[in-house]
């Protein structure tokens, strides 16, 4: 069973018949979904532990309270949870991350990234002598931390940042300082008051050579009083979009010293006469983003499931016109353009949920790989981690967006959830590397390999379709088989990669530098790029169906949004998928009735499918999304409980709408209007 968390009221007759007309065994789906039974048991215990936890009831909708209450509130909340962790004796990671995604839901908490960024980024890049140092009093709490790169100036352009750390072999200090306006550390989270120490990002240099951006220890704060230390200056840097608990910060620093042991050492060394040391390779202290890249696909996928979960709960139970004229309202699930709005959606979050898993178990393998010296397979795992999360984080944007429309004007109150949920994933575009520019450092691991293809040369296993036989049509029939879907996308993506490299060379023969030619075919290159990612999508989605030990129901279900998902990522993306003719316009119409047939089977499932991916109500925290349907009761709840409603009549009517009647009563208005 689902979890509900509704009480005693019953639930609305329209979503009952939608679950207990679906085709497959929800529980069947939500076990694949987590990996089987026991840890979805697990996920369920640790979530009600949480949520059973008094701290965890709040007086009021979160969207009642001001920024400073929810900063606290996170915060008192947070550090109540890790202390209850421990009691419990809660050590493995998943149990500890289903934990927190129900006590503080599509929120980043004051202390998130000291455990997400701060602490893995020592545990990572520092000595052996540095983690016996710094790691255990973190984990303590002795100090708390966060990850502080970008600048006023600059945050895409690392190698354009201004904050210097100078080497002084007399003292054994770096000197860290703060040389300009806008070399300003701006944006980190966290940064502003909670944290009283950082892995600060600097300009390292030694013997009066610059040696790039490296990491640095920094305190920030006295770890007693919490007061900034002197040389220090920092602060919150005031509201945001979103991200409301998060105190994000800036700093200056006044040429402040920090002991030689502080520089994160594990990669590159300053001697003690000040001999630089450099790493085997230089992008190895850009570790920490791509370990956040490569987890960010899965959020994004729970950000835009979560969303799916409410706009198609609420479209079942949503009934809007009659059909024929004094017939019934229809659920507005039942309009076939809902249908088109939502379920592509379902599928795509389904598609990032599996994706999201390759890439980290990608990350995990290639990590090791790294830990143990070898740095072969760098390249590949920057470039599919970067495109990865541009790609996801733009599509599970651009699907809320759609999902809160789709919940017509109920969708635009926060009481709906969707909103909160946007804000807290929107941000997943910019922050870890502007999607854009992501984009391209994959298109130019694309241009390499299309350049090697070129030589004849082999490609890794990832890209190895970029050397197909582009001449080739597509082998689609009207069972629209998942084969010919995957072999599509890789020709489509092995075109835009080709087109996008000719237009490269061709802006170098015609004498332009590398560097201008790129730029020239940039637009070109983040399609290529783009189409790449797609098809990876595409790619270990069909995979997944294929390859799943799960009942025949459960899988016919699967296969259906996999076909989804592919039919509809084509549909969108007509013209480049036609631009060679790979596929004629038969096809097409093909594709087109199929996606309409698609449409119709997903129907019946649609709140099964939903359901399966097991989120709470106090989870999604949204009155159009809770499992009983209720909505109208919840909403009417919520519109009774905003602080506007405490009086009656508002001081402001007594202070500026009756002077303005009483003065108008003795103007020498007319009397008649
Ligand atoms: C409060 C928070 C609560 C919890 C969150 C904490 C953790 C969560 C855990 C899980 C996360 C899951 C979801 C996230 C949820 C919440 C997140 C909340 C907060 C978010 C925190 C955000 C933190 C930040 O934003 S930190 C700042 C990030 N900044 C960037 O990403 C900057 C982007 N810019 C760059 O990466 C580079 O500058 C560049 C790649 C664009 C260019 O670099 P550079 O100029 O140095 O390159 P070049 O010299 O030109 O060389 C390019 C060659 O180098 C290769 N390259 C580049 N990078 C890498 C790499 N990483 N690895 C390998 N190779 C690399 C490149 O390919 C070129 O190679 P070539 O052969 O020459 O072509
Ligand atoms: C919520 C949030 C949390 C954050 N948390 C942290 C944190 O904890 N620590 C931290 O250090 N930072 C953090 N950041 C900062 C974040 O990492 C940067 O904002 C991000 O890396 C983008 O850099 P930028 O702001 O300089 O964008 P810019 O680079 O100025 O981007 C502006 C535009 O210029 C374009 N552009 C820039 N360079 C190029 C190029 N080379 N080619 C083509 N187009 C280009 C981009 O595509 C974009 O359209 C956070 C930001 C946000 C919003």
């Amino acid at each position: 069973m689902a979890s509900a968390g509704t009480g005693k009221m019953t639930v609305n007759p329209d979503i009952a018949k939608e679950r207990r007309n679906a085709g497959f065994h929800v529980e069947n789906l939500t076990n694949f979904i987590y990996h089987g039974p026991e840890r979805v048991r697990r996920r369920r215990y640790m979530q009600n532990i949480a949520l059973q936890d008094p701290v965890m009831k709040d007086s009021k909708p979160w969207a009642f309270r001001t920024r400073e209450e929810e900063y606290e509130l996170s915060l008192r909340k947070q550090l109540h949870v890790l202390q209850r962790q421990k009691d419990l004796g809660i050590t493995d990671e998943f149990d500890k991350f289903y934990y927190n995604e129900a006590t503080a839901p599509n929120e980043n908490n004051p202390v998130g990234l000291h455990f997400g960024m701060f602490i893995p980024t020592i545990e990572k890049h520092g000595t052996e002598e540095q983690k016996k140092k710094f790691v255990q009093p973190a984990k303590d709490l002795k100090i708390i931390g966060t990850y502080v790169q970008t600048e006023l100036g600059h945050g895409t352009f690392i190698r354009g940042l201004e904050t210097t750390a100078t080497f002084d072999p007399k003292t054994q200090e770096f000197i860290v300082d703060t040389p300009t306006l806008s070399a300003t550390k701006y944006w980190p989270g966290n940064l502003g008051k909670t944290v009283n120490y950082c892995i600060l990002m600097a300009q390292l240099y030694s013997q009066g050579k610059c040696q790039g951006p490296h990491m640095f220890l920094c305190p920030l704060r006295d770890l007693t009083t919490h007061q900034s230390l002197p040389g220090v200056e920092l602060g919150d840097i005031g509201p945001k979009f979103g991200f409301n608990a998060n105190d994000n910060g800036y700093l200056r620093l006044n040429n402040f010293r920090i002991p030689r042991i502080n520089m994160l050492m594990r990669y590159s060394k300053v001697l003690e006469d000040g001999t630089y040391v450099k790493p085997a390779n230089s992008k190895l202290s850009y570790g920490s983003m791509v370990m956040i890249r490569a987890s960010i696909v899965g959020a994004v996928s729970r950000a835009l499931a979560q969303a799916c979960v409410i706009s198609v709960r609420y479209s079942a139970v949503r009934r809007q016109t009659e059909v024929s004229p004094g017939g019934p309202e229809a659920q507005i699930l039942d309009y076939q353009t809902q249908q088109y709005k939502l379920f592509p959606l379902v599928a795509t979050a389904y598609a990032y949920h599996f994706a999201g898993q390759a890439v980290q178990s990608n990350f995990l393998n290639i990590s090791k790989e790294i830990e143990a010296g070898n740095l072969q397979q760098m390249p590949v795992l920057h470039a599919l981690s970067a495109g990865l999360k541009a790609f996801s984080s733009w599509g599970a944007s651009a699907g809320i967006e759609v999902c809160r429309m789709s919940c017509g004007g109920h969708g635009y109150s926060l009481a709906s959830g969707l909103p909160k949920i946007y804000t807290n994933i929107t941000p997943a575009c910019t922050y870890e590397g502007e999607n854009s520019v992501m984009m391209l450092q994959t298109a130019r691991y694309l241009f390499e390999c299309a350049m090697m293809v070129q030589k004849g040369q082999r490609l890794p296993d990832l890209v190895s379709y970029l050397s197909m036989d582009l001449s080739a049509k597509s082998c689609m029939t009207s069972d629209v088989a998942l084969g010919c879907l995957v072999k599509a996308y890789q020709h489509r993506a092995a075109r835009l990669t080709n087109a996008a490299t000719a237009v490269v060379q061709r802006h170098i023969n015609e004498g332009q530098k590398p560097t201008d030619a790129f730029n020239m075919a940039s637009t070109q290159l983040t399609w290529a790029a783009r189409a790449h990612c797609h098809q990876y999508v595409v790619k270990v989605f069909v995979t997944t169906v294929t390859e799943a030990n799960i009942d025949d129901r459960t899988k016919a279900a699967l296969t259906t949004l996999c076909k989804m998902y592919a039919v509809n990522g084509i549909m969108e993306n007509l013209g480049e998928f036609l631009q060679d003719q790979f596929f004629n316009t038969d096809q097409v119409d093909i594709l087109t009735r199929k996606m309409m047939t698609l449409l119709a089977d997903v129907r019946p499932d649609a709140v099964a499918l939903v359901d399966a991916f097991d989120y709470h109500d106090k989870v999604l925290d949204s009155c159009l999304g809770r499992y009983d349907g209720n909505v109208y009761y919840a909403l009417y709840e919520y519109a009774k409980s905003s602080p506007l409603n405490e009086k009656d009549v508002l001081d402001s009517f007594h202070k500026y709408i009756k002077p303005l009647r009483e003065g108008q009563a003795t103007s020498s208005l007319p009397s008649r209007l």
